[in-house]
């Protein structure tokens, strides 16, 4: 591991804002991504562009170590009305990798930085975060 943060490792603010203006466009016409209805919803406006990059930019700023500034919802908060499953988690994970890959960040980066993303998927994901805090009955087999 290395002493310096991922968020000095890949750029700082400038390329992790301009790594999220591209993948955000993606995000946004990616159609598995959308597949659900909840997110479409979101991502379906392009008026939530401007402030959905900005709250992206700077969780990724904090999460990769720089400085604190992310004023969102915590992840959970986030996304708990919208029902994501592993395979909506997915679509984004790939979109972010394959984005990452795109701009040429090195496979390093790419690699720490997924860690980061398949951290956070039980908070995102609406079955394990069902098991988490057990406040849904459970889905159907
Ligand atoms: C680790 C993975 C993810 C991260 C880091 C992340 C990050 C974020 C952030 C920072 C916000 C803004 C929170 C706020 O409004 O304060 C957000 C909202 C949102 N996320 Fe995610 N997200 C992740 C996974 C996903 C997935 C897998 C989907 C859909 C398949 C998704 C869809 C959305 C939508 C639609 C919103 C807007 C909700 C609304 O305001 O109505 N996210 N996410």
């Amino acid at each position: 591991m290395s002493s310096t943060s991922l968020y000095e490792r890949l750029g700082g603010t400038y390329a992790i804002a301009g790594a999220v203006d591209v993948l955000v466009d993606r995000l946004f016409e990616n159609a598995g991504v959308n597949a659900n209805e909840a997110v479409h919803a979101h991502h379906g406006d392009p008026a939530n562009g401007p402030g959905y990059k900005f709250l992206v930019t700077a969780w990724s700023i904090e999460a990769t170590g720089g400085p604190k500034c992310y004023p969102g919802l915590d992840m959970i908060a986030a996304h708990t009305t919208l029902h994501i499953t592993n395979e909506h988690f997915d679509a984004v994970r790939f979109e972010i990798e394959a984005t990452l890959r795109f701009l040429g960040v090195p496979a390093a980066e790419t690699a720490e930085f997924m860690e980061i993303i398949e951290h956070y998927r039980p908070e995102v994901v609406e079955q394990q975060k069902v098991e988490q805090v057990g406040a849904l009955e459970p889905a159907a087999a």
